[in-house]
């Protein structure tokens, strides 16, 4: 609910700040007008304990209103610049700060915020950390129980280990006997995983043969963060959430050569009781139903002789094998110092660095590009592009 009204209002380059007993004026807090709503940043009373607390004053109605906040949060530094981009994000740039904490993304009015407000009926913020370059798209690989995913998988894992990386999802499910926790599943309680939902940190969620399982979204950012690429194996109905979320992704789904087969590899795998395999088999029909519609995957192959299917795998992930990643050398020395100028063009950053003789910050002219950002909250906004300018 809204708090008092503040009691009157301070004029800063044109635009009227709310002030009032309750608010007083704070150390690194920023303000970003758009529309009739006010998004006030951070802010601390001292230098020493800097809050990420956002609020957001709505000037119709006059009340401050307190946001649920989705994603990530990050730890402000002592001072940040706050840049509103396209009406609905705004970009906090922190100063020295390290470079893979110091572009973040306050989202307001996104499609994953409108849905999320929508649901909720309240205000709604949420933040998305900016990461330099892109990893190339996530492998979403689906497919009824017994067809091979997990063998394919496996053998993608070893023959390119340091290409590919699992997203280790999250189930209620029992562990089997060869199953560690961390590494197939985070194996967990149900009453957990349900308020972790809740909370928005998964990126997409379903019951599946009786059991809840999910793909968190630091299942996945850890993998990209790791500059590896994410293979997610997921049921269908998992698949068209993630079709529907930020994250770009290739779908191929996998299919039996027959019912017949699917049901011998079931059986002959043993990990299920006949109760058990009855489910999955009738679940099947469905899935196949469902995986073959038009609209949902990108590729379907059938997974008749191991090793064809596996090469046809391959084949389809070279197609579009590229990566835009920064110059390892460069991001380790970028920080913005605290003195600098910004300036905003287009679709483009001009971020003034001033020398600072106490440190190694860099000085000179660079440029943050964010002409081709993708992803976004709830999960990291990928795309932004960095240099110097001479
Ligand atoms: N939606 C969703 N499905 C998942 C996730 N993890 C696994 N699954 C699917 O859940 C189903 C059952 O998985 P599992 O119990 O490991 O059995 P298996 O398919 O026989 O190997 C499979 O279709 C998996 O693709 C997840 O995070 N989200
Ligand atoms: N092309 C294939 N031909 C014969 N058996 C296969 C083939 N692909 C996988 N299998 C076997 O089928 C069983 C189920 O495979 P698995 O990878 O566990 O399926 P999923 O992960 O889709 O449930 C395993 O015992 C596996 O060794």
């Amino acid at each position: 609910m809204g708090e008092e009204a503040p009691e009157c209002f301070l004029e800063i380059s044109d635009k009227l700040l709310p002030i009032g007993h309750d608010l007083k004026p704070q150390i690194n807090q920023s303000f970003t007008f758009i529309g009739d709503k006010i998004y006030a940043v951070g802010g601390s009373e001292d230098t020493t304990n800097i809050s990420t607390s956002i609020k957001v004053f709505d000037r119709l109605t006059g009340t401050w209103l307190d946001p649920t906040v989705f994603g990530t949060k990050l730890t402000l530094s002592k001072s940040h610049e706050a840049i509103l981009l396209n009406n609905d994000r705004i970009l906090i740039l922190e100063t020295e700060s390290s470079p893979d904490n110091c572009i973040w993304f306050l989202e307001v009015d996104t499609p994953f915020v409108k849905q999320k407000r929508k649901l909720l009926g309240n205000e709604v913020v949420a933040w998305s950390k900016g990461v330099i370059g892109d990893v190339p798209k996530p492998i979403v690989i689906s497919g009824p129980s017994g067809v091979g995913k997990g063998t394919l998988i496996a053998k993608l894992m070893m023959e390119f280990p340091s290409t590919f990386g699992f997203s280790v999802s999250h189930t209620t499910r029992a562990p089997r006997e060869k199953e560690m926790n961390g590494v197939h599943y985070h194996f967990t309680e149900r009453s957990k995983m349900e308020k972790d939902i809740q909370d928005g940190k998964f990126l997409e969620s379903a019951l599946v043969h009786g059991n809840l399982y999910g793909t968190s979204i630091e299942a996945v950012e850890t993998v990209s963060d790791d500059e590896k690429r994410c293979i997610l194996d997921i049921d269908v109905q998992g698949a068209s959430q993630v079709r529907a979320s930020s994250l770009e992704a290739i779908f191929i789904f996998i299919c039996p050569p027959s019912n017949e087969e699917l049901e011998k590899r079931l059986r002959a795998r043993g990990t299920e009781n006949e109760q058990q395999i009855e489910k999955r088999l009738r679940n099947a029909k469905a899935e196949l139903l469902r995986g073959k519609s038009p609209g949902l995957f990108d590729h379907i192959l059938v997974n008749e002789d191991l090793e064809t299917c596996y090469q046809n795998l391959k084949t389809l992930l070279a197609l579009d094998e590229h990566t835009n990643a920064p110059s390892q050398q460069f991001m380790e020395n970028f920080k913005i110092p605290i003195s600098h100028s910004l300036s905003k063009v287009d679709s483009k950053i001009l971020i003034q660095c001033g020398t600072n003789e106490l440190d190694s910050s860099p000085s000179g002219m660079f440029v943050l590009d964010f002409s081709s950002l993708n992803g976004g909250a709830p999960g990291r906004t990928r795309g932004l592009r960095i240099y110097a300018t001479d």
